[in-house]
């Protein structure tokens, strides 16, 4: 009798999955419970990492598949198309984050990484805007070269020293914090100022060791309660991080209040001057000000800046010269294209992007292999969406899978090649690389992280000839099941005034 129980409620529960499976994009059959969870690690343990098992999921099943986490339905999309087709034209209907539970907890209702709805909208209006205030597009040039050279005044003083220069990942590191820190709190790191930088580096990399598809998507309970050391990891992690970066806006709020800062409002020195000046009018309207402009906001505001600006432009730009000592050839091309646009009489501008073809390829083939989100952030749709012929129900955590895209042989042929070329052959492959992602919940430091790019590895080929020191690849991935790409970061340059 328990038996036949046994076989008739099987038999109900494999109709039921038949029935939701149907109108689904194609996939692996998901068992109940745990969905396709146990296909998902077979094939990242079989395949060494998650994007090749993203990758062999996209060869069985098309650009567009579904993988239930659990009882969760996952829509992945591997190609531009499909992506512009969901997340541009359908973009209204996606345009929410599915939000880790842990780090929506950290987060508390407030900044743009992590949150949805109204205040997101205002928020990231808000940084748009504040970015252009302070010069974001051309602008942002004056931060950036001034911070290039102050590294470079460094490098040369080492290569006086010795004829040349180490570099390590350092250089990236602080090249990058300098102008984050610089356009939010107004201060680079220089000499003096150094550790403090590498404080807040161990803070970041201490929370990238959580940051992966498990620790990102389980309830907080169920954390707490079964991984309580990896529960204190993430949260410690994230606090601490979230109190460093943010100290600087708290004191400045404090000074405020005791009249000991001013803030002249036709020419606010940084971030923080913008939003407190915003906070101070909405303050002022009393009832019907804005509440999204709180100190508290303003903290979860540079904590997600830091967070989302850091780590991702310091890996592409090291990913970058790995690459790029790796094949010389694609050096000397870069550096014949400079001579031409600069004459070799001036540092190399933004304003000359139009004229280095080759130099805007190779960042694309960089950015391609770079990849930085090994699994992209889901989005939930609020309305069915058709896409390619299926009905995406309401609730469903659809995605972009940038890294699974970026190595798509049917886009990019041999994806493993690095080959800058292949955007020239074909010009329409530069739209279909989109590691900043698309649609409304795009990066919104796109545009910062551009300038960084072109301007620091232009000027830096057209100041040094750039050598391996020693074993310099990327093939060893640190965390292969992370969300993030954290390559091995121990390779060393040898840089040599041209
Ligand atoms: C090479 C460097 C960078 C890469 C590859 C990158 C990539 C990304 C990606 C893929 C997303 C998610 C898009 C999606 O959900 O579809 C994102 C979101 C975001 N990025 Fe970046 N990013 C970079 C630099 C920056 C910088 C410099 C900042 C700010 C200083 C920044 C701030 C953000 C923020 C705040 C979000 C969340 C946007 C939202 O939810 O509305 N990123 N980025």
């Amino acid at each position: 009798m328990i038996f036949l129980i046994l076989i008739a409620v099987t038999i109900i529960i494999l109709f039921n999955q038949f029935r939701k499976v149907k109108h689904l994009p194609p996939g692996p059959f998901p068992l109940p419970l745990i969905g396709n969870i146990h296909q998902l690690a077979y094939q990242a343990w079989r395949h060494k990492g998650i994007v090749a098992a993203l990758s062999y999921f996209r060869r069985k099943y098309g650009n567009v598949y579904t993988l239930w986490l659990g009882p969760v339905v996952t829509v992945s999309i591997t190609d531009y198309e499909i992506s512009h087709e969901a997340f541009v034209k359908n973009g209204r209907k996606c345009i929410d984050r599915q939000l880790s539970p842990i780090l929506k907890k950290v987060s508390d209702g407030h900044g743009i990484q992590f949150n949805n709805g109204e205040e997101w909208a205002e928020l990231r209006r808000f940084t748009l805007l504040a970015f252009r205030k302070l010069g974001v597009g051309n602008g942002l040039e004056g931060i950036v070269m001034e911070e290039l050279n102050g590294r470079c005044s460094e490098l040369n003083s080492e290569i006086s020293l010795n004829g040349k220069a180490i570099v390590t990942v350092e250089l990236f590191d602080l090249t990058v914090g300098s102008v984050i820190n610089t356009l939010l709190v107004g201060k680079r790191f220089d000499e003096n100022t150094k550790s403090d930088f590498l404080i807040i580096k161990r803070l970041f990399d201490a929370s990238a060791e959580t940051f992966n598809l498990f620790d990102l998507s389980v309830p907080v309970w169920f954390l707490k309660t079964f991984l309580p050391r990896r529960y204190k990891m993430t949260w410690e992690s994230r606090q601490n991080f979230l109190s460093h970066v943010s100290r600087e806006a708290e004191e400045r709020l404090e000074r405020m209040k005791t009249g000991n800062y001013e803030i002249d409002k036709n020419d606010p020195r940084d971030f923080v001057d913008v939003f407190l000046l915003k906070m101070q009018e909405e303050k002022g309207k009393g009832e019907s000000g804005n509440p999204s402009y709180s100190i508290e906001s303003l903290k979860i505001l540079l904590y997600d800046l830091w967070l989302a600006g850091q780590g991702t432009t310091s890996t592409t730009l090291y990913a970058g010269f790995v690459k790029l000592v790796q094949h010389p050839e694609v050096i000397l091309k870069i550096r014949e294209e400079l001579a031409k646009v600069t004459q070799n009489a001036r540092d190399l501008s933004l304003q000359d992007r139009r004229n280095t073809p080759y130099l805007n390829a190779t960042i694309a083939e960089i950015q391609r292999h770079a990849s930085i989100l090994n699994v992209n952030f889901w989005r939930l749709n609020h309305e069915t969406i058709d896409l390619q012929g299926y009905q995406i129900e309401p609730g469903t955590w659809i995605s972009a899978q940038l890294g699974a895209l970026h190595v798509n042989e049917e886009l990019f042929e041999n994806p493993k090649k690095f080959d800058p070329e292949r955007f020239l052959r074909n010009e329409k492959l530069l739209q279909q690389i989109i590691p900043f992602g698309i649609g409304k919940r795009s990066c919104v430091g796109e545009q910062i992280a551009r300038t960084e790019l072109y301007l620091v590895i232009g000027n830096i080929l057209l100041r040094y000839d750039v050598k391996a020191h020693g074993p310099c690849d990327l093939e060893e991935d640190e965390f292969p099941f992370s969300s993030a790409k954290l390559p091995d970061i121990s390779g060393k340059f040898e840089f040599v005034k041209l």
